[in-house]
């Protein structure tokens, strides 16, 4: 018989630090984490390989429902393996996080990756980020946190981290990418991005990763006490 495991959920805009708060909290706690963006890049980025109308729900959703994908943990690192090619590096780009952000305001193409988030809940626990895990997927979650900054901050982290790549990119373009896809992500007419009615939200513009970790591992205490 297989019990309960418990989940934590982080949601939030793009660049507010969902991603390396939940790997810190999943390594410190042992549990199990699912990137659900990544699902949705996978799918965009299929997409684009097999010339497929990021915008047509008719053509997504089949090939939501059959992609394959694996997700192979490499250290702290998981490597994204799509049709048996190693795409954990392309699918960071912007250009596939806006694509996906288009996927994803699809709501047959949302259903048809749900069982597929679902089935990442196992023991001892989930750490889940995303955009709509305390709201639609893990609505039972034991804690939700809805993680935020402001587009300004998000950009200048964004920037930061492409800039450490090696990579030369402006503030402006990042910025209004980062407000496009906020936007898009915040009206959609399904699972729009807004902070579950029981989440605690957090505004991390003036915290560093530190803070928000300590902060964080205190209310995911108190929660599971
Ligand atoms: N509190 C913070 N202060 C400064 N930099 C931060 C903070 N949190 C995260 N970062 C940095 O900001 C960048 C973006 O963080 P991260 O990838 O975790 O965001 P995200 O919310 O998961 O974004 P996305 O939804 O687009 O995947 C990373 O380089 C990360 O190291
Ligand atoms: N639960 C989720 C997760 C992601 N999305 C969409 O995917 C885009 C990329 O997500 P990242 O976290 O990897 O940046 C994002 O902009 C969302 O449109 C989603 O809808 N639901």
């Amino acid at each position: 018989m297989s019990t309960h495991a418990p989940v934590i959920t982080v949601d939030g805009p793009s660049g507010a630090g969902k991603g390396t708060l939940c790997m810190l909290l999943a390594e410190k706690l042992g549990w199990n984490l699912l990137d659900s963006g990544a699902i949705y890049r996978v799918l965009a980025l299929a997409a684009l390989h097999h010339g497929v109308d990021t915008e047509s729900e008719e053509a997504l959703v089949p090939l939501a429902a059959h992609l394959d994908v694996q997700f192979v943990a490499e250290g702290e690192l998981v490597r994204v393996i799509l049709e048996g090619e190693d795409v954990s590096d392309t699918l960071r780009t912007e250009k596939v996080g806006n694509a996906a952000s288009k996927v994803a305001a699809l709501p047959r193409v949302r259903e048809a990756l749900l069982r597929r988030q679902r089935a990442f809940s196992e023991q001892p626990g989930l750490v889940a980020d995303g955009r709509d895990m305390g709201t639609v997927v893990f609505t039972s979650a034991e804690v939700k946190i809805f993680l935020d900054a402001s587009a300004e901050e998000r950009a200048t982290r964004r920037m930061n981290q492409l800039q450490k790549k090696g990579l030369d990119v402006s503030f402006s373009s990042l910025l209004s990418e980062i407000q496009e896809r906020d936007y898009r992500d915040r009206n959609r007419a399904v699972a729009p991005l807004r902070p579950a009615d029981d989440a605690l939200v957090l505004d991390s513009t003036e915290m560093s990763i530190e803070q928000v970790l300590e902060k964080v591992l205190a209310y995911v205490d108190a929660k599971l006490k």
